[in-house]
């Protein structure tokens, strides 16, 4: 078996729509163990769309997407049911794809019956996955449809873990969260990556969110990167435009972690 580190890689990656371009020439790699990357921009600038093309959703027009040195949209069908749980997406709404009248209990050991099937090592339990996302026990016997925004992004970062990916792609997956949730489940994403090696990239307009989690955040603007650095580089001493325009949105410093706070 190899040893070599699961890495998702996109390199002068283009995607769009209709022949339509959305993001050009745009590279980066998710290591497991690497250091969590970030992605922040305004909206509509193409973050989703950049997911898109790195899940394989959207072919790219340019460049390519690779995991583990194999081109992912040219996956065989056996190895791209591998990349679906070794490469896990949490989507804003927290949709997880599956059947709205299913029980929370059963969607989760769906996913560690996936996870199994597919040779990885979860040693993990509903009530373990569960409390990951912080929702208690009582949350089993609740029907998916039955759950609130919030619950729901919990559950599909919860589905995503339980699968013990190499990649967790995360967008926005926190925005349905009150403040001191997000702060919470930010901590235990920070300590799960680090602890199981997972690579992780967080879209999110949340820069408090970005700061806390990230070591390097790339500044996507009309489709491409316009700035890369480190969060206290971004966020005290921009240099693009834009990068400054979105440092002034930053939340007062009382809500920064303490090392940001100087210079704002
Ligand atoms: N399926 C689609 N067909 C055509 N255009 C699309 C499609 N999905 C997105 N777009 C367009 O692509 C551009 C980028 O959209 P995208 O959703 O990637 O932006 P975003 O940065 O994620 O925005 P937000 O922060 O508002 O979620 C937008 O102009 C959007 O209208």
């Amino acid at each position: 078996m190899s040893t070599q580190k699961s890495v998702l890689t996109a390199t002068n990656l283009s995607a769009g729509y209709g022949g339509t371009p959305v993001i050009r020439d745009v590279s980066l790699t998710l290591t497991g163990g690497g250091a969590p990357i970030g992605v922040i921009g305004q909206s509509g600038v193409g973050k989703t769309t950049l997911i898109h093309a790195l899940v394989g959703v959207l072919k790219p027009s340019g460049g390519r997407v690779t995991f583990n040195g194999r081109t992912v949209n040219k996956l065989a069908l056996g190895a791209k049911k591998n990349f679906g749980v070794s490469v896990r997406r949490v989507q804003q709404n927290g949709f997880t794809g599956l059947d709205s009248r299913l029980t929370v209990r059963k969607a989760l050991e769906a996913e560690l019956a996936k996870a199994r099937k597919a040779g990885r090592a979860t040693g993990g339990t509903v009530e373990d996955a569960l409390a990951t996302v912080l929702l208690e026990n009582r949350y089993e016997s609740r029907t998916i449809g039955t759950l609130s925004g919030g619950e729901k992004q919990r559950l599909a970062l919860a589905s995503a873990l339980a699968t013990r990916p190499d990649v967790l792609i995360l967008d926005e997956p926190t925005t349905a969260l009150d403040h001191t949730l997000r702060l919470e489940l930010g901590r235990r994403i920070s300590e799960i990556v680090a602890e199981q090696k997972i690579g992780l990239l967080l879209v999110s307009h949340d820069l408090e969110m970005i700061a806390r989690i990230c070591s390097t955040v790339h500044v996507l603007s009309d489709g491409t990167f316009v700035e890369t650095g480190t969060p206290e580089q971004l966020f005290n001493n921009p240099h693009h435009p834009v990068t400054r325009e979105i440092a002034i949105a930053m939340p007062k410093a009382s809500g920064m972690p303490e090392e940001l706070r100087s210079g704002r």
